[in-house]
Parts: C-alpha cells; structure tokens; sequence
C-alpha cells in the first residue's frame, strides 16, 4: 500500500513561555493523514497551532510527543523534505534580486541539475503567470506578485507536496482568485498540497479535504462536500419562475412527503461581482501613463 502523502501521529508540542517558563500547550495529541493528490485545508482561528504543527512536519520545530511523516519519511530526516515545497505565512525574500534570480537561486539551493535550471524556472514563472514581471526586482513587487513568486520558489524543484501557509493573506480578490486557480492547476500536475486559510468561503471551494483545530486540538476533519452537504434537502434552481407554480409544486412535493422550505433568487458571490468589474486585470499591471502628459 502507498504511504500517504502526510502521516502526523499523536502530535504535541508545549513551549515555555515568560521568564517563570509557564508551558503552553500549541498542539495537543493530534493525528492525521493526507492522501496523495488531495487538496487539504487546516482551519482554525488565530493561534490554534496551525502554524506550529505545520513547522513540526516540515522539521523546523521538534515535537513533544508524537510524530510525522511525509511520505513515509519521518520529518526528522532531511530526506523528507527533498519532496516538499513551502511558502511561510510572511516570507521573507532578499529584496534586490529579479524574480527571475530569486527563482534560479532557489532552483539551485533545492538541488535542482544545472542544465534544467533555466527551463524550470520559465516553466514555474509562467506557471504563475510572472514571465513579464521576472525581470523586476522582488523589492518593488506588490503582496500579490510576491505570494506568485513565493508559489514559484516554492515548486521549482518540481516537490510532490507544496505546504502554503496562508497563501492568499492580503492579496485582492483578483489575486486570490489567481492563486486559487494556480493551487487547482498544482493538483492537475499530480501535486498534493497542504493550506492554511482563513479565507473560508476559499477553502470550501478549492479542497478536497479539511480539518479544523481549536486549541490546540483537531476537532473535526472530513471531505469537504460530506461535511458541509445537508443530507435531507435539495436546491432546484428554475428558469423563468413563474410564482403561480408554487402552489402546485407545493402540492406535489406533499404528495411525496416533502415540504418547500424556502424560495429565493440565487446570488452570485460579491467575489464574482468584483471579478467581473475588474476584467479580472493581470498581476501588476498598472495603468500606462503618458510620460508627455506630464510634462
Ligand atoms: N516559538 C514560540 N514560543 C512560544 N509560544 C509559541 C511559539 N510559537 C507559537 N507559540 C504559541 O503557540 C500557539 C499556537 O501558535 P501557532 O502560530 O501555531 O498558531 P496558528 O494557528 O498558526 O495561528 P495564526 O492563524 O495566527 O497564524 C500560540 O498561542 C502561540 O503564541
């Protein structure tokens, strides 16, 4: 049988904290798997040990208790880390380097051979859709560009499992859009990956699975369509309603023992509304300017 692509098993981590060193319990007893090729969302609020747990299966942070694996690669080993890609919550990139060089440098560190480093990296940059930006420095780079650029490093090395830690934090809701399609577009080349959001409505359309923890515990964790579906209702959405047909489709569905519950026009999202009055304008690009005009 195939090792998941993530194996974490009866997690704890406590951390001494103040000058008395009082310990905090950030993650407590928690176990999960994630299959391979999934998209899987970890919930929750603000300092409910996402991030804590996350740094454990990456081998930043030594557990308490408990384990995990990736691929069946303890995380202890380096080994378990040559098949992942991360994107840290507030990355950290050195400022005075193209996108193209902070790419190449990454493509180099991670291991990649010399004679595929310039394919990779136009494969990644376009991928992320950055090809006409690569050329300038990370330093003038918006939120968005950044989270793309941080995407790219992140899957140069071409990993199985990329770990993107609240990947759409402060990016627009073009930008966001962008990236979700990019997350969807990593599946399709076979990737899993691992995200922290706290853009819900995001995560409910992008996952396959989620979980959510509290405290410091897993509370729950399902396929996303099993845990939000109602089991005993259905919406009919109905071209050119007429409301004169309520009453006999009322009548009907008695006759089957089941009761009309609501009649309401279907809305789009105010996410879509902002898409479709923005064209959906591309990452970066700002408006042309005559430089004439102002002279
Ligand atoms: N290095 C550390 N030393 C002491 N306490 C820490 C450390 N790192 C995290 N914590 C504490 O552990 C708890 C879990 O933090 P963690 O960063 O994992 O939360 P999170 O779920 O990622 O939150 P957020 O959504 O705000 O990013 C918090 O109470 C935090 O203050």
């Amino acid at each position: 049988m195939s090792e998941p692509a993530i194996r974490i098993k009866n997690l704890t981590k406590d951390f001494r904290i103040g000058v008395r060193g009082v310990k905090l319990r950030a993650v407590d007893n928690v176990s999960l798997e994630i299959g391979d090729n999934q998209i899987f969302g970890l919930l929750g609020p603000n300092g409910c040990g996402k991030s804590t747990t996350m740094k454990i299966l990456l081998g930043l942070l030594e557990p308490t208790k408990g384990e995990c694996s990736i691929y069946g690669i303890n995380s202890h080993s380096v080994k378990s880390r040559l098949n992942v890609g991360f994107l840290p919550e507030a990355p950290y990139f050195y400022k005075f380097l193209s996108g193209r060089e902070l790419v190449r440098f990454y493509a180099r560190v991670c291991g990649v051979p010399k004679s595929e480093i310039s394919d990779r990296t136009e494969d990644v940059l376009t991928l992320v859709s950055m090809q006409n930006a690569a050329h300038r420095r990370v330093g003038t780079y918006s939120k968005g560009m950044l989270q793309r650029i941080g995407i790219a490093q992140a899957v140069v090395h071409d990993p199985k499992l990329i770990v993107l830690d609240e990947p759409t934090a402060g990016v627009d809701p073009i930008g966001s859009h962008a990236i979700a399609e990019l997350i969807i577009a990593l599946k399709e080349r076979g990737k899993t990956v691992m995200l922290c959001s706290h853009l819900l409505a995001q995560v409910e359309g992008l996952c396959d699975r989620v979980a959510i923890m509290s405290r410091g515990k897993l509370v729950l964790e399902g396929g996303v369509d099993e845990l939000l579906e109602k089991e005993d209702q259905r919406s009919l959405i109905i071209r050119d309603f007429n409301p004169q047909a309520q009453a006999e489709i009322e009548a009907v569905l008695a006759k089957y023992g089941s009761k009309l519950d609501k009649v309401e026009a279907p809305r789009i999202s105010l996410d879509r509304l902002f898409l479709e009055n923005t064209d959906g304008a591309a990452i970066g690009s700002g408006q042309d300017v005559n430089d004439k005009e102002d002279a």
